[in-house]
């Protein structure tokens, strides 16, 4: 076998658990401050990349959501959109889910139509550039109150046909999925899909209702699944995709030692995990990074690492002739490098 990280490099993947406006680069949050005329209380790239220091969720979040005041007009969300493509595509990534907050911007007087219409840009650009497709996932603040994701949900109606489902993120302890069971009950309805965070910050339980109240498609997160042995095993028969995203957990002291992440035991457990970059310009790496930091643990071989992409497509919202094409590509990859 060749070398593993070059191995896992070259592996053609999809990215089921992206924030974009968690990859605006410090470069480009301050050419967009200048170009917008927005005032950011740091001085240089450097002070920013300095700020990134995070011990919890929350203080990622208040830092995460001041950068994206830079974001105004649809050419900066075609802008933000486009370099996330470019760099996804450098590390072949082939497909990306990808989630967007509308009340991040619209509580701060973004028209909803902006952000849409700019990010459906990039995305169109992205699949004529690099053969990239996507998916746009609208994501509920889940410390705002039920009548807002309602109001969300509402105003994004124009664009139905162009947005695959709706997620919850944000911060997660004391704002259990159980608040949006409504919500959640109406895009289903709606015929949208639907994925929530659970089992990041907070408990079990919050994995329980996710699945029971929400009735999720898909897991974002989920680590905290693992200490409910009956919720592992209920997890693991139903083939629920898991989209785990290890330097995002380091960074958010999820786990405190990349090396002691679980990623093998949910492998080992039979769950359906995926490797994801969540927040790359603030968790110190994009989707290939995040499956190279867990080569040193010397835990998981190239069947593991081909395994965690063969889920990113399975847990993808494509259509399985679109899935057996990638995943036939997939093998291709895997017997050509002899693994
Ligand atoms: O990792 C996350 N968790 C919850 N909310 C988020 N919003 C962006 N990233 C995250
Ligand atoms: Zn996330």
């Amino acid at each position: 076998m060749t070398d593993l990280n070059a191995f896992v490099s070259g592996l053609p993947k999809a990215e089921l658990h992206l924030h974009i406006e968690g990859s605006l680069e410090p470069e480009m949050m301050f050419a967009l401050a200048e170009r917008n005329k927005v005032e950011i209380p740091f001085k240089s790239v450097e002070e920013v990349r300095a700020a990134y220091e995070f011990s919890n969720l929350q203080d990622f979040l208040d830092i995460y959501y001041a950068g994206a005041n830079v974001l105004r007009t649809e050419w900066d969300f075609c802008d933000l959109a486009t370099a996330y493509f470019d760099r996804a595509a450098a590390d072949n990534v082939r497909h990306a889910e990808i989630f967007f907050d509308p009340q991040t911007h619209t509580d701060r007087g973004i028209p909803i139509d902006v952000v849409i219409d700019g990010l459906l840009a990039g995305m169109a650009s992205a699949q004529a550039k690099h053969g990239l497709t996507s998916k746009l996932i609208l994501c509920f603040l889940r410390h705002l109150d039920e009548e807002a994701a309602f109001a969300t949900l509402k105003a994004a109606e124009p664009w139905l046909d162009r947005i695959a489902g709706v997620g919850l993120d944000s911060s997660e302890l004391g704002h259990p999925p159980s608040k949006f069971e409504r919500v959640f009950a109406r895009a289903g309805e709606m015929g949208l899909l639907r994925v929530a965070h659970a089992g990041e910050e907070g408990p079990a339980d919050y994995v329980h209702e996710a699945l029971d109240l929400l009735h999720i498609d898909r897991l974002d997160h989920g680590n905290r699944s693992l200490d409910d042995a009956a919720l592992t095993a209920k997890l693991s028969r139903s083939g629920m995709t898991l989209t785990v995203c290890p330097l995002s957990n380091l960074k958010l002291c999820v786990v405190n030692d990349i090396d002691a992440h679980p990623i093998e035991r949910m492998l080992r457990a039979g769950l359906r995990a995926t490797i994801n970059s969540d927040d790359p310009a603030y968790f110190g790496g994009y989707v290939n990074d995040n499956y190279r930091a867990l080569i040193p643990a010397g835990r998981l071989d190239a069947k593991d690492f081909a395994r965690l992409a063969r889920n990113s497509f399975l847990g993808s919202f494509l259509s399985d002739a679109e899935v057996a094409a990638h995943l036939a590509k997939l093998d291709d990859y895997v017997t050509a490098k002899g693994a």
